[in-house]
């Protein structure tokens, strides 16, 4: 209300709500108020008594009619229609007689008295009767639910003791809030635990008529004489789901979710200490659980995800190239970074990545020493500064059971990466196609990786759920016969019945994107002990592989030097520079745009800058960072490129950006000696005729 309406009011005192109901007082003073200036006015122009009782009569009828609508009780009625007649009997007389009288004022006051009293112990009756109504019918919803509860407890009493022939006792009986099912509190009578109770699942699902998917899992309760029954009544494992759209911040502690259990409740992967195996035949969903595992893995804000996939890098690239495409951009229109840290997708980069991997765990154990002792802890601090790295292998358990020789080899050096790593915040997740001994008979995976996944997808063959998941018993692959379902057991939760979500596509570019300014960055001890090998894994050379995989929007518009996508297709094969042919010409042109969008910098963070730049430039993601997001800077980088070994210098750059960004000489001095510093430019000649050379055009190229 403006402050002039408010000056209004005040100035003509107290507003009166004419829509507020009457209490008792006011109530009982609007009747007698009302009556005496009926019966004044009345008797002053000879108004007909009469008129005052039949209105009296109408006013009690109306009120017992709403009285009645909104259902009051009977004496409220009474009261209310008492009221009005009293006080229309009242008038009639008071107008026969004359108001004025002392005997009509004192016998109008008591009618007064008389009417709030009344009302008030009305008010009360009926505030008890409403409150009284609201109990019973709780009490109703109660006793309802109690007896749904009771038959139910009587029901699972009466079939574990016919089936298990066990004697339980019924605790609790909770439905669950997503209304898939309920748990039963038991107490096994005569010191029996859960797992005898366990063994009769599927023959107390199936006389429970459970429909298909749906299970009666036993579990210990709070202590060993108390067992958790989960009961699920609807199937939520036939329903796709797709990836929660919720890409907020997760952590190594807070675990990882990698899907949903029958009770639609998120099961979490904690692997700070384990390692995970992910089993699934092909069409099982395998996949797609790879990027569920990776979307949960992007999302946390203490892990680096290096990936190896020498499938042609099906799982990994999802992750990379729309990143490396430029294809996706944060809301501020900045490049983003891929939502893995490192893909491997050949042999020779797989063997790059787990040396890497060995030398950091390594490394990390000397280097952390004091930090350990510190915290008191033989289990590095994984937190975003010091990031855990998890080396996701698809088909990795394959590697470890290939009699090739090359793939031994690198199969060892996963091994190896399972054997040291663990306290030192290194952790796998294999996948592979079949449960085969030669995987779970490995002792460093049974050991090492507790965190299993079953996919079953309905497949039934390679299927072994007694080896991946020893000692559950009542599963059966034949329960989950969607895909991407399966079972999932982890250290904190019983192998059971799972699923995990759909990622979709465009999901995938959501959570790069949503991510991107969250991953971690390899902390500089860990940094410098994976060398060249991992500051350059951008590298053009290192990701020619991808360029068969890169989408091409236009055939045979290779040498278009525009469009969408970085056509990595023009990286292939790189002439050297100084010749003038027009293909050259687009090539280079090609490189500058391409190290516009990504620079070429080695990360200026990066403990090992000072490295030798690689012979051939390239993509180096980790220049993303800092200034030289830039977009002068980026197109100040371009131009040096483009001026291939003739070089350029400061002025010159600064002319051809001083309209469209105002870049002066003073800035562009301080990009080149940068660039001489970390090497990816290098001064040539002297004085006047001092030039910067981009470094793929340096002399020595
Ligand atoms: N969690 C899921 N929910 C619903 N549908 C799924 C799920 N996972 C996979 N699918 C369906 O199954 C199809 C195959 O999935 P995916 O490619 O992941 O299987 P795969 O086991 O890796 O098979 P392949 O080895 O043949 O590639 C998907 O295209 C999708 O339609």
């Amino acid at each position: 209300m403006s402050s002039t309406a408010t000056a209004k009011q005040q100035r003509s005192g107290p507003v009166l709500d004419w829509a507020a109901g009457h209490g008792p007082v006011t109530g009982a003073l609007s009747a007698t108020t009302g009556a005496f200036a009926v019966a004044t006015t009345g008797a002053a122009t000879s108004m007909p008594p009469t008129w005052a009782l039949a209105v009296g009569a109408a006013g009690a009828l109306g009120h017992t009619v709403v009285g009645l609508r909104v259902r009051n009780a009977g004496r409220t009625l009474a009261t209310r229609a008492a009221s009005w007649l009293v006080g229309a009997g009242w008038t009639t007389w008071a107008m026969t007689h004359g108001p004025l009288t002392w005997a009509a004022l004192g016998s109008l006051a008591t009618i007064g008295v008389g009417i709030g009293a009344a009302a008030r112990s009305t008010a009360l009756f009926e505030e008890a009767r409403e409150e009284e109504a609201i109990a019973a019918e709780q009490r109703q919803i109660a006793q309802e639910l109690s007896a749904e509860r009771r038959e139910i407890a009587a029901e699972w009493v009466e079939r574990i003791r016919r089936i298990c022939n066990i004697t339980v006792r019924v605790l609790g009986v909770e439905k669950w809030e997503t209304g898939a099912g309920y748990s039963l509190d038991l107490e096994p009578q005569g010191g029996i635990t859960y797992d005898r109770i366990a063994q009769y699942s599927v023959q107390l699902s199936a006389d429970a008529r459970l429909p298909h998917g749906c299970t009666a899992t036993a579990a210990p309760g709070i202590h060993q004489g108390r067992t958790i029954m989960d009961v699920t009544t609807v199937n939520v494992l036939e329903e796709e789901r797709t990836y929660p759209a919720d890409y907020g911040p997760l952590s190594v502690m807070t675990g990882i979710p990698w899907g949903y259990r029958t009770n639609a409740d998120q099961i979490r992967a904690y692997l700070r200490e384990q390692c995970a195996l992910v089993v699934g035949p092909t069409g099982s969903g395998k996949t797609n659980m790879v990027h569920a595992i990776l979307a949960g893995f992007a999302r946390a804000e203490d892990m680096l995800t290096w990936v190896i996939d020498l499938n042609a890098g099906s799982a990994g690239l999802p992750w990379v190239l729309p990143a490396l495409n430029g294809e996706i951009h944060t809301p501020e229109g900045k490049p983003v970074r891929p939502g893995v840290d490192w893909l491997a997708g050949t042999y020779d980069e797989a063997v790059t990545m787990l040396d890497a991997a060995v030398r950091v765990a390594k490394q990390r154990k000397m280097g952390y020493q004091d930090l350990l002792a510190k915290a008191n802890t033989d289990l590095l601090p994984i937190s975003p500064a010091i990031p855990q790295i998890m080396l996701v292998i698809d088909e990795g358990a394959e590697i470890l059971a290939s009699t090739d020789r090359q793939m031994r080899k690198l199969g060892e050096k996963i091994l190896e990466v399972i054997r040291i790593a663990r306290a030192m915040g290194l952790r796998t997740v294999l996948t592979a196609l079949g449960a085969t001994s030669s995987v779970l008979g490995n002792l460093m995976i049974r050991r090492e990786a507790k965190v299993r996944v079953a996919l079953t997808g309905g497949e039934t063959e390679g299927m072994d759920l007694s080896k991946m998941f020893p000692g559950t018993r009542g599963l059966r692959v034949d329960q989950a016969p969607y895909k991407g379902s399966g079972f999932m057991g982890t250290p904190e939760s019983p192998a059971a019945l799972f699923k995990t979500w759909r990622v979709l596509p465009n999901q995938i570019r959501e959570i790069i994107a949503a991510t991107s300014d969250r991953h971690p960055v390899l902390d500089k001890l860990s940094a410098k002990a994976a060398g060249p090998a991992y500051t350059r894994r951008w590298d053009a050379d290192r990701i020619g592989w991808m360029r068969d995989h890169t989408p091409r929007t236009d055939e045979g518009a290779d040498n278009a030097p525009a469009g969408p996508g970085l056509k990595l297709s023009a990286l292939q094969g790189e002439q050297d520079s100084g010749q003038d042919s027009p293909e050259d010409e687009v090539l280079r042109r090609f490189r500058a745009e391409i190290d516009a969008q990504f620079a070429t910098a080695p990360d200026p963070n990066a403990p090992d800058s000072d490295a030798p730049p690689a012979d051939r430039g390239g993509l180096n993601l980790s220049a993303l960072r800092g200034e030289q997001d830039s977009p002068a800077q980026r197109e100040a980088l371009a131009l040096l490129l483009a001026a291939g070994t003739e070089g350029t210098g400061a002025s010159a750059i600064a002319r051809a950006l001083a309209d469209a960004h105002g870049t002066t000489r003073q800035t562009v001095v301080g990009w080149l000696k940068t660039w001489v510093d970390n090497g990816t430019a290098v001064r040539v000649g002297e004085g006047t005729k001092a030039r910067y050379v981009h470094r793929q055009h340096a002399p020595e190229n």
